[in-house]
């Protein structure tokens, strides 16, 4: 199990405006939301986690993902980040709200900053998302709640994250089953679409060549990061000092994860593997 770095030292602790940001996802989805940090918040400090042995978790029960989600967080506490961003629709979906009552951290989820967007955006809403995700209507309920006169469809997609994560993005298969779910959301005139999962955005250039143009595209990456911004500054926790290297940790293969990095970072990270089977859960 991992055991120091550089993110132990004594100066996040004492100071917590310089402890980093926990970002996690199961796989490579959440780095559309790094990108995004970034970009919008280039002095923060980074620890960011991929569930890779569990993923995905758009197919699996929310007493799993609850479990996995609990975990990780356990973990994060452990690094001492002074918020955490659920870079994954699944785990905001499913878990966020129980989480929140459990962690004494600022947890920000992305579906809620998603929902916002599109209905500043559009009256005729598709989502694409996890099984788990469309399944729990929580797109739905977020949209119909702030705006309920638009109409949302929603799409269960079960087949792009194995795609994306299998790095699948230029195969032809990949297109065809796109095709296939956009199919019905274009029939239904949407003006606006959703990136209901994470990992959506990295399939971006497939799904606009495959949409009308005048659809929009909302990825709820960016407006995560506006809403993580706007609670660091509630919260007086924005980082001043020069910003520590991104920590990249994953449960799964670090060699492959740190391939994907040079794919949607554009560089090839340093990745470490951590095994929650060592860390201590705690008794909820
Ligand atoms: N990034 C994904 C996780 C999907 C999965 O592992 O199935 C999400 O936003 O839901």
């Amino acid at each position: 199990m991992y055991s120091s770095s550089i993110f132990d030292d004594n100066f996040a602790v004492q100071d917590p405006q310089r402890a980093p940001i926990g970002v996690f996802d199961s796989g490579v989805g959440g780095l559309t939301v790094l990108r995004q940090l970034y970009r919008h918040l280039p002095h923060e400090s980074i620890i960011y986690f991929g569930d890779t042995a569990r993923l995905p978790y758009g197919i699996r029960s929310q007493v799993e993902i609850l479990q996995y989600v609990r975990e990780i967080l356990n973990w994060m506490q452990q690094q001492r980040v002074k918020m955490v961003i659920m870079a994954c629709n699944t785990s905001s979906a499913l878990a966020l709200e129980v989480v929140r009552r459990e962690f004494n951290i600022p947890i920000i989820g992305v579906i809620l900053p998603g929902a916002k967007a599109a209905v500043q955006q559009g009256k005729r809403i598709g989502v694409i998302a996890t099984p788990a995700t469309a399944k729990s209507n929580a797109y739905r309920h977020a949209i119909l709640e702030m705006d309920a006169s638009v109409n949302v469809w929603q799409v269960s997609c079960p087949e792009f994250v194995p795609l994306i994560e299998q790095n699948r993005i230029n195969d032809p298969y990949t297109t065809e089953v796109a095709r296939s779910y956009l199919e019905p959301l274009i029939q239904q005139e949407i003006d606006t679409l959703v990136y209901g999962c994470t990992h959506y955005p990295h399939l971006a250039p497939i799904l606009r060549s495959l949409l009308p143009s005048q659809v929009k595209l909302v990825d709820p990456a960016v407006h995560v990061v506006a809403a993580c911004t706007q609670e660091l500054n509630l919260l007086r926790l924005r980082n001043t000092h020069p910003p520590l290297p991104t920590r990249f940790a994953v449960s799964g293969c670090p060699e492959k994860f740190a391939q994907s990095g040079l794919q949607w970072l554009g560089h090839t990270p340093t990745v470490e593997n951590v095994d929650f089977t060592d860390t201590p859960v705690s008794q909820f």
